[in-house]
């Protein structure tokens, strides 16, 4: 188990003992004690999000198929369960005030093109969650979307919630979007819906683009293996290109603020809106992520190829993991939609509603510290294994003379030295 990541945030703890005093200055009695349930609590943003409410006093669940790979938090808990499952979400979700649903499947590499898992996942869970919540009386839902609901591969300059419209579900290149998207919308509608026994199911969504940060386990580490590999010696798409990312702490910031802001505290203010999270930064992929090849010691991507060559390169790709997947694995570099979405065509997003509305106030975090940790543990990794390696080299040739001596001391002879 590796110790927490991000839950030690002190932005994002920051964060939530922000808005926690406040609470505190509006109300002299004691609030009671909050609980939260995140599902996909496992993963990295689940993960980091449920540990900062821990820390602020919260009591909470982790809801996820896989356990997290690091240490728990004091105030939080682990519940083993697929969001698919409606038993366990009944019994998990009793007594909840509310739900961040963070889980979903397909976002990159090959789980991009298991097409029937993503659309039970991310659909079909979903209406699970929303169904649950309802029948467990829970008044608040926060959803992770993302920001493919509106951009499928078409320009987006400074988009924002009320021009861009979600992009056309027959259109998009990818199971992954088009299943968040209808999950996004699906989260919306239910924004509203009466409980049993009185009350309102209030909803959010909220819309990042890519998440960075110390001990991020989707992008960096494969980005990093393709650089070794020198698969990425060739760069490609317009150099003006332009997108943006999401540090985990800030992203953390915007869920504990969605969440605040769907009371009544707050005026509901976010009941049955759509927000997009970034760091406020627009940059081109290939110079944001110049710092890895830095520090992994490899030149920059030199050789500029055409996009088209690119994605017919990762449409053969596609399709050759489709056609070998019964044999063996054989992951695809790129998929088309990464290659489009990453790379090719600018989309970015203003964040000024989240900023008037939930008082979103990203920190300034930077690439190349993720990058640093990165490369610090992974290093540290490569040490303990040469360790390793030479203690077994050690004991076997302890062996090897043990056996040695006791073959010499069999035939009656003695070591010269001895
Ligand atoms: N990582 C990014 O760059 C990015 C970008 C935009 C949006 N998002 C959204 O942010 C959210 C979190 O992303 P992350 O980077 O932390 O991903 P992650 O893969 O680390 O976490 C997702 C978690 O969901 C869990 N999960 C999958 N299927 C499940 C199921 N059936 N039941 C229960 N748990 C299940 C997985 O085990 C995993 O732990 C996702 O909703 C994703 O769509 C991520």
């Amino acid at each position: 188990m590796k110790p927490n990541p991000a839950g030690s945030s002190p932005e994002a703890c920051k964060a939530v003992g922000q808005t926690s005093q406040h609470k505190t200055q509006a109300t002299p009695v004691q609030a009671p004690r909050q609980k939260f349930l995140v599902t996909g609590g496992g993963g990295y943003l689940g993960f980091s999000l449920g540990s900062s409410l821990a820390k602020s006093g919260s009591s909470v669940i982790l809801l996820d198929l896989r356990r997290p790979q690091w240490e728990l938090s004091p105030g939080t808990e682990f519940i083993q369960a697929d969001v698919r499952d409606e038993e366990a979400l009944l019994r998990a979700f009793e007594g909840v005030d509310c739900v961040f649903h963070v889980a979903s499947h397909g976002m990159s590499g090959a789980e991009k093109l298991q097409k029937e898992q993503i659309e039970s996942v991310n659909v079909r869970g979903t209406k699970l969650v929303i169904d649950v919540c309802v029948r467990r009386q829970v008044p608040r839902l926060v959803y992770t979307s993302t920001v493919n609901v509106a951009f499928g591969g078409k320009p987006i300059e400074q988009g924002d919630e009320d021009s861009v419209p979600y992009f056309p579900l027959e259109k998009h290149m990818d199971h992954y979007s088009r299943t968040k998207a209808i999950a996004d919308q699906l989260i919306l509608m239910a924004n509203g819906t009466p409980l049993p026994g009185g009350g309102t199911l209030r909803t959010c969504v909220l819309r990042p683009p890519g998440i960075y940060g110390p001990e991020e386990q989707r992008h960096l580490p494969r980005v990093a293996s393709h650089i070794k590999k020198r698969l990425f010696m060739f760069r490609f798409g317009d150099r003006r290109t332009q997108m943006n990312w999401v540090h985990v702490r800030n992203l953390v910031q915007a869920h504990v603020l969605a969440a605040e802001a769907l009371t009544a505290a707050k005026g509901y203010v976010a009941s049955g809106q759509a927000y997009y999270i970034n760091d406020g930064e627009s940059v081109n992929l290939f110079e944001w992520m110049a710092p890895l090849f830095e520090k992994l010691g490899y030149s920059q991507p030199w050789i500029q190829v055409p996009t088209s060559w690119v994605y017919l390169t990762a449409a053969v790709m596609e399709q050759l993991h489709l056609a070998l997947r019964p044999i063996c694995s054989v992951p695809p570099l790129l998929t088309r939609s990464e290659v489009s979405g990453l790379v090719a065509v600018t989309h970015t997003f203003q964040i000024a509603k989240a900023r008037a509305q939930l008082g979103y106030a990203p920190d300034k975090f930077s690439f190349a510290d993720a990058v640093e940790r990165y490369v610090q543990s992974t290093s540290a990794r490569a040490r303990g294994s040469t360790a390793r390696t030479l203690l077994r080299l050690l004991l076997r040739l302890l062996l090897l003379l043990g056996l040695l001596a006791l073959g010499l001391h069999l035939l009656g002879l003695r070591p010269a030295v001895v």
